[in-house]
């Protein structure tokens, strides 16, 4: 979808911010240009949408030489999400969301209901949001405007220059899981410039490691984390990219535990024959629409025996604070652990109980994680230990 071939560029001063790149993006997929400062990403970037233009070599989009389009139709094509935002101050975030379908000429009507259902896709309700100004509006909120605004006219490119930079980690994070959720649904061509490894690792289908100038690197995440190229990038990626690799495997249904389960309104006896049966410690409490409520220890539950006078599991049942949604991150998981002091946490799937998460458990999706990687990567690499030392 974009190609780069033999691309340089000199500036005047004789700079040279890129050296002879090149490299490929399929149709859909989300590559992250990721380097110290001043290496090149922005100008690879920008060279797309023509606000830089190159010293030699040429830039396909859609197997068209971009050199011979002209720029304004160009980005036409192409989103920009730039991390200052830039969103009018005087216009609602409705308007500001329709900027480009206005420019592209659609009807008012069309272009602001295009601009509703996509603050609705971003996480803002427009009947709440669509009215406001920038400046009644968080960060965040600022940011996730701005994704919208670049979707607005359907793009099937969208260049991303450090979009998520200006807010703090908490939001990031959110916004980057939110970023994910909505690529999943609108698979764009993104190139996405970040100076964060965590935040390239995390979003990338594939990563351009860039040294001054030139890709040191251009692979999956889990290839660069597990086997870097070159010792720059070895030097760069860190030398806890065990840990890192945590923050790019999701919790799947098959690396839970299943515990007893038992209902808020079952008698306390028949939830001590349940946990006895399983010689289980504890059970999950999950109330009558099979909701997590939370967990009962053994003890609460055995002095009743066969006492059929004993009461309910509501009795004894204690909240359960600890749980993800299926598809977090092992890092997420691993950190709501730590938080909540727990040795299992609930995973759900929208609100269904789908098994637990164990430290145990934990370590074994990592493995999985490293055993599903491309060939060639020893695991002796990746330093599990970091791990339990961490
Ligand atoms: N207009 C310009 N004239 C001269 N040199 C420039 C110009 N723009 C950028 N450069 C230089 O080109 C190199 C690459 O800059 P670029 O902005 O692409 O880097 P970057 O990797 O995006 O950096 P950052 O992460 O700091 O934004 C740097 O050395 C920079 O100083």
């Amino acid at each position: 979808m974009i190609r780069f071939e033999n691309v340089t560029k000199r500036y005047a001063d004789g700079t040279t911010a890129v050296d002879d790149l090149s490299f490929e993006v399929a149709e859909g997929e989300l590559v992250t240009l990721v380097g110290p400062s001043g290496c090149g990403k922005t100008t690879t970037m920008k060279m797309v949408n023509r606000l830089i233009e190159p010293t030699s070599g040429r830039i396909f989009l859609d197997g068209e030489d971009i050199a011979a389009v002209d720029p304004v139709k160009l980005r036409r094509r192409i989103g920009y999400v730039i991390q200052q935002v830039g969103l009018f101050p005087h216009k609602t975030v409705l308007e500001n969301t329709a900027t480009v379908p206005q420019l592209l000429g659609w009807q008012r009507r069309k272009g602001r209901d295009r601009a509703a259902e996509l603050l609705d896709l971003v996480g803002l309700d427009p009947s709440v949001y669509g009215d406001r100004y920038p400046d009644q509006l968080s960060g965040g909120q600022r940011q996730r405007v701005g994704v919208a605004r670049a979707l607005a006219a359907d793009p099937p490119v969208l260049l991303m220059d450090e979009p998520f930079g200006a807010v703090d980690p908490v939001v990031r994070e959110r916004l980057q899981s939110e970023f994910l959720r909505l690529q999943s649904q609108v698979r764009k061509t993104v190139l996405l410039v970040t100076h964060d490894i965590e935040e390239a690792v995390r979003l990338g289908d594939r990563i351009a490691v860039y040294g001054a100038g030139r890709i040191e690197q251009f692979d999956t995440p889990a290839s660069v984390l597990g086997a870097p190229a070159t010792p720059y990038v070895a030097d760069f990626v860190g030398a806890d990219r065990g840990l890192k690799r945590l923050s790019v495997t999701p919790i799947e249904p098959g690396d839970l535990e299943q515990p007893p389960v038992v209902h808020l309104d079952d008698p306390l006896a028949k939830a001590a024959a349940r946990l006895s049966a399983d010689g289980a410690r504890w059970a999950v409490v999950l109330d009558d629409a099979d909701r997590l409520h939370g967990w009962i220890p053994v003890d609460a539950a055995a002095g009743a025996g066969e006492d059929r006078t004993a009461g309910t599991v509501r009795d004894h049942a204690r909240r359960m604070e600890a749980w993800l949604p299926v598809g977090s991150s092992l890092k997420r998981a691993f950190s709501t652990m730590l938080q909540h002091d727990a040795g299992w946490i609930a995973v759900l799937d929208e609100d269904r109980f789908l098994g637990v998460l164990t430290p145990a458990r934990l370590h074994e999706a990592l493995r999985r994680s490293i055993d599903a990687d491309a060939g060639g990567i020893a695991r002796a690499e990746v330093e599990l230990q970091t791990v339990a030392d961490a």
